[in-house]
């Protein structure tokens, strides 16, 4: 394991804001882990509902303790007739992570969280039921078509692709997922479960938490990545076309979606798994440009900048491969990191000071009263 990135300067970077038993994040000795259990370990060898009950109550189910909350979570799918209306009227052009905070912020009215002993039935109907909320306004306002929410699927991952397509998914594509949900449910102290923790730390209810926490994830510097990723490899027709453009964006000082990390400092242990699975779905799929180009992209960024693929790059080829839109990428990480964002939640709530922190003052040290007839 590589020695710790040096941390300070702006954004907080390198000061611990509190204490968490749920996740390590770069930490020498141990690099990603969910309550000590390992990221590899767990997407090869987890289903997602595995790891969203860890996360949540605490330690891995056992077989009748996952049966038991995979039967709860597919009775909670089901949309309110009211939310349905709401996202109908959501238009088509809207940005699908709009329409993730709207949602959220909906369902908060309709079964509004009145005493924290209900927590974890709050978060059972989000993980559960946030698929149906964006394929349902997905599907309404693209296709005109009310798509059943309430499916057959076994888990939280089939039931986003078969609500996606309106058809029960490929195998593949399912277990592909239960990775990437795995990979993106959580990851300490990063600018979304921060706003989350910040929120739960005033006594608010957990939608409110959730809705803020949406609202920071939507930015292109936190899990808009993936989609941003996106729209600049499909640009390009040939791995030495990528080449070429990268370091012309170099040479401009852009920045390049899916590279770097705030804490990580040469890899981000998520990213060889995701890669993998893109490989895979790339012979499936019999892709000779996406996956080359990719990994092309994270060729010449570790060779020009020493600057290596984060979680979001891999998993743009991945999920196109699936089908999925681009548009839809991040809504897949709300699916996801809800569980981990929840999670903080509790944790706060049970050992609580409200997080306020102070500023530095660089304004004027006095200023003299003008009245308003006399000002510039
Ligand atoms: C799931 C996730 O949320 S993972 C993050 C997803 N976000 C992205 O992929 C967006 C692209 N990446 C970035 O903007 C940044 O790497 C962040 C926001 C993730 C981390 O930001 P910071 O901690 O401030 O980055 P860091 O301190 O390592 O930056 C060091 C230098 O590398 C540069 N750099 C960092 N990432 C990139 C990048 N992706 N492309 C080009 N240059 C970069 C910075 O501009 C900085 O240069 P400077 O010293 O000349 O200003
Ligand atoms: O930790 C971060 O800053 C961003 C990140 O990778 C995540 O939230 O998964």
């Amino acid at each position: 394991m590589a020695e710790a990135k040096q941390l300070g300067g702006a954004g907080l970077r390198g000061q611990s804001a509190g204490s968490t038993a749920l996740c390590t994040v770069g930490k020498t000795g141990a690099g990603l882990t969910y309550r000590g259990y390992d990221i590899k370990e767990l997407a090869d060898k987890a289903q997602f509902e595995e790891v969203s009950y860890l996360l949540v109550y605490g330690k891995l189910p056992n077989q009748a303790e996952l049966d038991a909350y995979k039967t709860k979570l597919k009775g909670l799918r089901g949309l309110p007739q009211a939310l349905k209306e709401v996202l109908e009227r959501i238009p088509a052009d809207a940005h699908p992570m709009d329409v993730m905070r709207t949602g959220c912020s909906m369902l908060g009215n309709l079964e509004t969280e009145q005493d924290f002993s209900e927590q974890t039935d709050h978060i059972d109907r989000m993980l559960a039921v946030f698929p149906s909320i964006i394929n349902y306004w997905y599907n309404f306002s693209h296709k005109g078509v009310r798509v059943n929410v309430e499916t057959e699927a076994d888990s939280i991952a089939e039931h986003f692709l078969w609500t996606l397509h309106d058809k029960q998914p490929d195998p593949l594509h399912v277990k592909v997922m239960h990775a990437s949900l795995i990979l993106y449910a959580e990851h300490e102290f990063n600018a979304s479960t921060f706003t989350a923790r910040v929120c739960a730390s005033t006594l608010s209810d957990i939608h409110s938490c959730v809705t803020g926490a949406i609202g920071s994830l939507r930015g292109p510097l936190h899990g808009g990545a993936n989609e941003a990723a996106m729209d600049m490899i499909e640009q390009w027709k040939s791995a030495d076309e990528a080449e070429e453009a990268i370091m012309g964006m170099l040479a401009r000082k852009d920045k390049i979606m899916g590279f770097g990390h705030a804490i990580y400092r040469d890899s981000d242990p998520r990213n060889a798994i995701i890669k993998e699975w893109s490989q895979k779905l790339a012979e499936q799929v019999g892709d000779t440009v996406l996956y080359p180009v990719s990994e092309r992209v994270e060729a010449v960024m570790w060779r020009e900048k020493k600057l290596f693929c984060n979680a979001d790059f891999f998993h743009a080829s991945a999920y196109h491969f699936m089908g999925i839109p681009t548009k839809l990428f991040t809504p897949i990480f709300v699916c996801s990191r809800v569980a981990g964002w929840t999670a903080h939640v509790m944790e706060q709530r049970a050992n609580n000071r409200i997080i306020r922190p102070s500023a530095d003052y660089t304004g004027p040290e006095s200023a003299q009263w003008v009245a308003i007839e006399d000002r510039a």
